[in-house]
C-alpha cells in the first residue's frame, strides 16, 4: 500500500491515512514523505505496518549513523537531518499544547547542543551469546536482547567502558564466571570523561565485586568507583523490583562539574543526562529572575536552587530522594526539604507561604491535579516548569491557565537529540 506521510508525532513515527480514512503510524518516515507500507496486523484504531520502500524521500532524510538504528529501541530519529529533527519536535510540542486547548502560544525558541556522544549515562543488558558474554539493548518494540556493538549517542568513555568490561571478562575466566551473574550494567560519566561510575545490576549476591574492578581499572583507569544492586527480573516487565544496593568499591558517587558549581552525584542518583546542555538549561531556568523568596520542587541535587540561591534571598529546594541534596544545599538563606512535592505544598498552603517564583522539574507524570490545585492556591507571581513529557505538561499546563496564569516564554531544549524525547521550559506569569 503507497501512503503519503502528513507529519511526525510523539513517539517518533509519521502519521498517514488509508483511503478509508483510517490513521496509521509509520516509523522511519519523514513528513511529505511517500511511502510504502505492509500490512502487520489490523488494529481498531491504528493498525500495525511496516515500511517496505521509501519512493519519494523528504530532503531532511539522511543515512543513520548506527549500524543498528532501526533494530535498536534507543534512537527514533537518525534518518532526519539533526535541523529537521528539532523542527519537527517543535512542531509536536506546538500541536500537543494546541490540542489541549493552550491557545496564543509564545513562540517555541530552540537550544541545541552537539546531537552525538551527549549522554554522561548508559543502560545495558548483559547476556550470555555462545558462551561469551555480549552488552545490549532491547530490540526495538520488544523485551528481546540485541547486542550492539556501538552506541554513538553515548559519551565514547561509556562504549569504551562497556567493551573493556567483556575485554577482562574474556581474558580473565574467573571475571567472566562472576559476570555470568549480571543482567544488566550502568555506566555514568561526568561532563569531562575523566571520572565514571558503574553499577552492575545482579540476580543474586556475590561476593568479588573488588576484584573485578581492580581489574577493569587497569584498562580504564577513569572507574573511580562501583556497586552492585540486587534486581529481581519476573514477568513481561523485565524488571519488578526497585533494586536493593549490595557491594561497594571505590568511591560512592561523582563530583560533577556543571554552570560553575560542583554537584555530588551518589551512585544512582538523577542527574540531567545531555552532558552539553546543562547549562544551558540553567541558564534558562534561573535567567535574570532575583527576589526574596523561591522554590525548587522536585530539585533532584539542586541543579536550579544553586542557581536560584545566588539571585535570591531566600531558596527552598524539594526532593523525595534527599540525601545528596541535604548534604550539600546549605548555608544562609538556603533549606532543602526531604518531601513529596503535594505535602511540602499542603504544609506551605496552611502557613501561608507565597515565594516570587517557583520553579519545578517533575518525573514524565508531570505535576497533577493536586500540585497544580496548591499551586493556584499559592498563586506565585512566576512559575518555571521543566518538562521531560509535552503530554502530561500540556494537561498541568491547562489546569493552570484555566486558574489565571498565561504562558509567557516556551523553550524546547533537545536534550535528547536522534529520540523522540522533548524537553521543554515554560515561563507561565500571573
Ligand atoms: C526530572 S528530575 C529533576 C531533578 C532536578 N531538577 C535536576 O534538574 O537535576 C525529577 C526529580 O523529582 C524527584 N521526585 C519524584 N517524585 C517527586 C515528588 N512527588 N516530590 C518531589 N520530588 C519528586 C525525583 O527523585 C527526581 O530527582
Amino acid at each position: 500500500m503507497k501512503l503519503q506521510i502528513e507529519k511526525s508525532v510523539y513517539g517518533g513515527a509519521g502519521l498517514a491515512h488509508e483511503p478509508e480514512g483510517k490513521a496509521l503510524l509509520v516509523p522511519f518516515t519523514l513528513p511529505g514523505e511517500l511511502v510504502e507500507v505492509q500490512l502487520v496486523e489490523q488494529k481498531k484504531t491504528s493498525d500495525e505496518v511496516l515500511l517496505s520502500q521509501v519512493l519519494t524521500a523528504s530532503k531532511d532524510r539522511v543515512k543513520p549513523t548506527c549500524s543498528h538504528f532501526g533494530e535498536c529501541g534507543g534512537c527514533q530519529y537518525q534518518h532526519a537531518e539533526y535541523s529537521a529533527q528539532v523542527k519537527i519536535k517543535s512542531s509536536i510540542l506546538q500541536q500537543t499544547l494546541e490540542r489541549a486547548a493552550l491557545m496564543a502560544l509564545p513562540n517555541i525558541e530552540s537550544h541545541i547542543g552537539p546531537p552525538w556522544g551527549y549522554r554522561n549515562r548508559m543502560r545495558l543488558r548483559i547476556e550470555e551469546l555462545d558462551g561469551t558474554p555480549r552488552v545490549g539493548y532491547n530490540r526495538r518494540g520488544t523485551n528481546e536482547f540485541l547486542a550492539i556493538r556501538e552506541c554513538p549517542i553515548a559519551a565514547p568513555i561509556l562504549w569504551r567502558a562497556a567493551q573493556s568490561l567483556l575485554q577482562v571478562s574474556a581474558q580473565t575466566p574467573s571475571v567472566a564466571r562472576w559476570l555470568i551473574n549480571a543482567v544488566e550494567v550502568e555506566f555514568f560519566t561526568t561532563g569531562d570523561e575523566k571520572k565514571l561510575q558503574m553499577t552492575l545490576f545482579v540476580r543474586k549476591d556475590q561476593p568479588g565485586l573488588a576484584a573485578f574492578c581492580e581489574h577493569l581499572k587497569q584498562v580504564i583507569p577513569e572507574l573511580a568507583g562501583a556497586g552492585t544492586s540486587l534486581l529481581k527480573l519476573t514477568g513481561p516487565q523485565r524488571q519488578v523490583q526497585k533494586p536493593r544496593p549490595l557491594e561497594s568499591w571505590g568511591a560512592t558517587g561523582l563530583s560533577y562539574r556543571a554552570a560553575d558549581e560542583d554537584y555530588w552525584i551518589s551512585r544512582g542518583g538523577f542527574f540531567q543526562v545531555n552532558r552539553f546542555l546543562v547549562d544551558e538549561l540553567v541558564r534558562i531556568v534561573a535567567a535574570d529572575r532575583n527576589g526574596q523568596l523561591a522554590w525548587d520542587l522536585y530539585a533532584g541535587v539542586g541543579l536550579f536552587s544553586r542557581a536560584l540561591g545566588k539571585k535570591f534571598q531566600q531558596v527552598v529546594a524539594v526532593e523525595t530522594v534527599g540525601a545528596d541534596l541535604i548534604n550539600s544545599f546549605e548555608g544562609p538563606g538556603k533549606r532543602a526539604v526531604e518531601a513529596t512535592t503535594v505535602d511540602f505544598l499542603r504544609h506551605a498552603v496552611i502557613q501561608r507561604e507565597r515565594p516570587q517564583l517557583i520553579v519545578m522539574d517533575p518525573p514524565r507524570a508531570g505535576v497533577g491535579a493536586d500540585v497544580c490545585s496548591f499551586l493556584t492556591r499559592i498563586s506565585a507571581p512566576e512559575i518555571v516548569y521543566v518538562s521531560c513529557d509535552p503530554t502530561t505538561l500540556a494537561r498541568d499546563l491547562k489546569m493552570l491557565v484555566d486558574a489565571g496564569y498565561k504562558l509567557k516564554e516556551l523553550h524546547l531544549v533537545d536534550l535528547f537529540p536522534q529520540t523522540f524525547h522533548l524537553e521543554t521550559v515554560v515561563v507561565l506569569r500571573k
